[in-house]
């Protein structure tokens, strides 16, 4: 038997790692939000275009996150197996090694972070953010270090999603006979759950909907009671009488809940199904 089967732990269930999924849609859509209350600010990301005084080279941001991960390095975070940085040359945790049950194999080797940072800076900020500059360098590279994490966190989350597929005995033997012939497509056909995804977009929709509202404003009475906008925005229009006083325009949130369900459309799920066949097509190598 091959070693890396018998070291390995059994995967969480699918379900398990579905669940976790659906948490992270709601740290990122209100890291979005947060990044949203800044302007674009495009001087943080160009490479020298703010002077260090500690000579650094390179953008606001990756200087930034490579100052931030090397305290989180120093605490051990990159020893978790679904955390992955976007640095290198971190230095060594002060804090002796955390014993992690072996779920995935050579969780160090797949890092797609480049590719993130690239999809972030190039397309999402743009998206969310309004034109120009505020100066609010910091309060905007703190937030983007969070959004930039979060997408990490989910994204590299298909190690697991793979693994617990991998495991299944359903599928198990179909899996391992398509990635000894190194078939891509086909593993990309098996590992894709088409209801789940249209069902996951359905609902990042909704979350961007209802997170991104501003009740302090346009859903509350002066009483502070929701009023008929609040009302149909929260999905209670049912329970109104007066819904027809709410315009059927685009609603205005602080983030485009149209580009959130883009941004998943088009790269994280893309990018999380990625991870699970470089994972999948490396997950012999050993045996
Ligand atoms: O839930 C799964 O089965 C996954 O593989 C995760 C995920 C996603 O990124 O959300 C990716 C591929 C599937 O088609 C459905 C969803």
């Amino acid at each position: 038997m091959s070693r890396n089967l018998l070291i390995l732990a059994a995967a969480p269930k699918l379900s398990e790692l579905r669940d976790t999924l659906v948490r992270l849609e709601d740290t990122i859509i209100f890291a979005l939000i947060e990044r949203s209350q800044f302007k674009h600010n495009s001087n943080i990301y160009a490479a020298n275009e703010m002077r260090f005084r500690d000579g650094y080279s390179g953008s606001f941001l990756s200087w930034f996150l490579k100052e931030v991960e090397s305290v989180h390095a120093k605490v051990r975070r990159y020893q978790s197996p679904d955390e992955y940085p976007f640095t290198d040359n971190l230095p060594d945790p002060v804090l002796p090694p955390l014993e992690y049950p072996p779920v995935l194999v050579d969780p160090q080797s797949i890092n797609i972070n480049d590719e993130i940072f690239n999809m972030y800076v190039n397309t999402v900020v743009p998206g969310i953010t309004a034109q120009g500059d505020d100066t609010n360098y910091g309060s905007s590279a703190t937030r983007d270090i969070e959004c930039l994490q979060a997408l990490s966190r989910r994204i590299h989350y298909g190690k697991f999603v793979a693994e617990s597929k991998f495991q299944d005995p359903k599928t198990h033997d179909e899996y391992v006979q398509l990635i000894k012939e190194k078939n891509r497509d086909r593993l990309m056909e098996l590992l894709t759950n088409v209801h789940v995804e249209e069902q996951l977009l359905k609902r990042l929709k909704a979350k961007a909907l209802i997170y991104g509202q501003d009740l302090s404003t346009a859903s509350l009475s002066p009483d502070g009671s929701i009023n008929a906008n609040g009302r149909a925005l929260l999905g209670l229009n049912s329970l109104s009488a007066s819904s027809s006083e709410v315009s059927d325009d685009k609603i205005k949130t602080r983030v485009d809940y149209d580009l959130v369900v883009s941004l998943y459309r088009d790269y994280v799920i893309p990018l999380t199904k990625e991870v699970e066949i470089e994972y999948l097509l490396h997950r012999l190598d050993n045996n």
